[in-house]
């Protein structure tokens, strides 16, 4: 699709401030209709919140955010009619409900179950759909939060450290998924391997500050980013 248009999500010079504290400094980011753009940096760089602006749950004291080139407010109860889901850091399931009503928790109103168990199934995990999540492995569990967020068929899918306590297995897996999905793709992730290869663009933060923004070679041959992140993170 082409990129010269404005479709998709836009961030311009977006600033947060924690009282003192200045989490996102003038920070920029394009993210187009079927890239994978990942956010990178070490701890407390503003990868959370980035996610958490572009969400609603934190509301940016200057810049602005455009959806398709139209001014964007988001707002974390709307985030689904706008095509926007996220996963959670870790896993976030009601363990009252069956991993089927999780799944279903997440979707359109007129969805059915015949979508959430194809959903289900992709992500490898139809065979617990009336099992409880508490009574999943990790892993698994983290299977139910992604097929929660893909059953919202999301324009813009984020992924919040999606690799998190995940072994080697798991993340080829989820590699595979992220490049098949042919979507839209925010993600936030130390695990390098996995951001390395599914991302066509990477955006390297560092005590809020936009330092390097580029496709993985460039990202990984840049000093700045050697020096703020990856020499560490490597
Ligand atoms: N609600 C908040 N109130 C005050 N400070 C906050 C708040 N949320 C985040 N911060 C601070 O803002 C900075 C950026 O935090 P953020 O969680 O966005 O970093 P991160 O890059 O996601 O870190 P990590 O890799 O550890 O998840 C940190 O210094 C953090 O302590």
């Amino acid at each position: 699709m082409s990129t010269s248009d404005n479709s998709g999500l836009s961030l311009q010079h977006i600033t947060v401030r924690f009282g003192g504290l200045l989490a996102l400094d003038d920070v920029s980011l394009r993210v187009s209709p079927g890239r994978v753009v990942g956010v990178i940096g070490p701890n407390g760089a503003g990868k959370t919140t980035l996610f958490n602006v572009v969400s609603g749950f934190v509301v940016p004291q200057s810049g602005a955010i455009t959806l398709d080139g139209r001014a964007f407010r988001p707002r974390p109860h709307q985030l689904n009619r706008n095509g926007i889901a996220r996963t959670l850091q870790g896993v976030g399931q009601f363990n009252g409900m069956t991993v089927l009503d999780n799944v279903l928790v997440g979707a359109p109103k007129r969805t059915g179950e015949d979508a959430a168990f194809e959903v289900l199934e992709r992500c490898g995990v139809a065979e617990h759909a009336y099992s409880y999540p508490a009574l999943l492995p990790y892993a698994k569990r983290k299977r139910v939060e992604l097929a929660r967020a893909l059953v919202a068929r999301p324009r813009i899918l984020m992924l919040d450290e999606p690799a998190g306590g995940l072994d080697t297995d798991e993340i080829a897996w989820l590699a595979e998924l992220i490049r098949e999905a042919d979507m839209t793709v925010l993600l936030v992730e130390h695990h390098m391997d996995l951001v390395m290869s599914v991302c066509d663009e990477i955006l390297v933060l560092d005590f809020g500050k936009p330092i390097a923004l580029g496709t993985p070679g460039e990202i990984r041959n840049d000093p700045k980013v050697t020096d703020a992140y990856l020499g560490a993170a490597a």
